[in-house]
């Protein structure tokens, strides 16, 4: 069967170049630009790669980042102090503390000190309730990302069914609950699927993603995802990024499952890219939000 390697790079270029568009004319009309503050703690050296990346990006659009980069020994409360300093500041729109968090950090007291409309990763209970009633402020950017890759090939999941192995509340589960929505923000094609939320002890798991019309793969072990384990003709999402001796690699054996799909997503090039183009949008929105717009 031909598949299609779906280029999420391209994807996001020319997401970007609406983005930097309608940055231009927030510029324009209030004489400052979206700020991203990234928060940085300790050197992890894929946290490193990722928050360059972010900082590339947003000049790439004419938002302005700005890295807080602090030591690993950091304690929690002096994380929460640099997180009040920031939701005070007017200057800054959006706020992103980088995860993994070191081991002395509680993650979930810092995500909630970040303040509702500056929380461009969408991970505050209180943007998660809205994104789960079906009214989100901001969508997380990793599950949007995987949303507007299917959008932008073309793609339709509405009425299909949808297996995603991984229910992080990072990607696999607001991914479960955006595909099977209602409505959605992109076009009535990227919801109301039937989604399956496969996870570490699903019984039978490979006999479910084996009826899956678009397999998505959130679990964060490499090459999990084998031939076996995929309808012929299935669009496979790959949302892993591992790092090996050999190089990156995804959660599913692209090799393998390649040649058995319609289309596939890559890594690196695939959803990545896209999670960061998706930050971007958040980061203008949340300047917007801020001014009451
Ligand atoms: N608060 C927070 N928000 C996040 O969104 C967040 C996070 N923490 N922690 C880590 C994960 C992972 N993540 C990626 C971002 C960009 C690429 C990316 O740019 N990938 C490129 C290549 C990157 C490379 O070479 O390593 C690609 O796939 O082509 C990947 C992964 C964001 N995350």
């Amino acid at each position: 069967m031909t598949h299609v390697v779906i280029d999420g790079r391209a994807i996001g270029r020319v997401i970007e170049l609406e983005i930097a568009e309608q940055v231009a004319d927030f510029i324009q009309n209030n004489g400052r630009a979206p700020c991203l503050a990234a928060v940085l703690v300790g050197d992890d050296p894929a946290s490193a790669v990722y928050v360059k990346n972010k900082h590339l990006a947003c000049e790439r659009v004419g938002i302005e980042s700005k890295l807080h980069r602090l030591a690993g020994s950091t304690s929690e409360e002096e994380l929460l102090d640099l997180i009040a300093m920031l939701n005070d500041d007017p200057a800054i729109s959006g706020i992103l503390v980088q995860l993994p968090l070191p081991s002395q950090i509680r993650s979930t007291y810092v995500l909630d000190a970040v303040h509702p409309l500056k929380d461009v990763d969408c991970f505050h209970p209180e943007n998660v309730g809205l994104l789960t009633q079906g009214r989100p402020r901001y969508l997380p950017c990793t599950p949007h990302g995987c949303l507007q890759i299917l959008h932008r090939t073309g793609l339709s999941v509405a009425g299909k069914h949808v297996a995603i192995v991984g229910r992080s509340d990072i990607v696999g589960r607001p991914l479960a609950t955006l595909l099977s929505q209602k409505d959605s923000h992109l076009s009535p094609e990227i919801c109301n699927a039937t989604v399956t939320l496969l996870h570490s002890r699903s019984k039978n798991l490979a006999a479910m993603t084996r009826e899956a019309d678009v397999l998505i793969a959130a679990i964060g072990k490499p090459k999990f995802v084998t031939a076996d384990m995929v309808k012929p003709g299935a669009i496979v999402i790959d949302v892993g990024i591992n790092r090996l001796p050999e190089g990156l690699c995804g959660d599913v054996d692209f090799d393998s499952v390649a040649p058995i799909s319609s289309y596939i997503t890559p890594v690196p090039k695939g959803v990545g890219p896209l999670t960061i183009t998706m930050l971007l949008q958040n980061t203008l929105a949340a300047a917007r939000a801020q001014i009451g717009l």
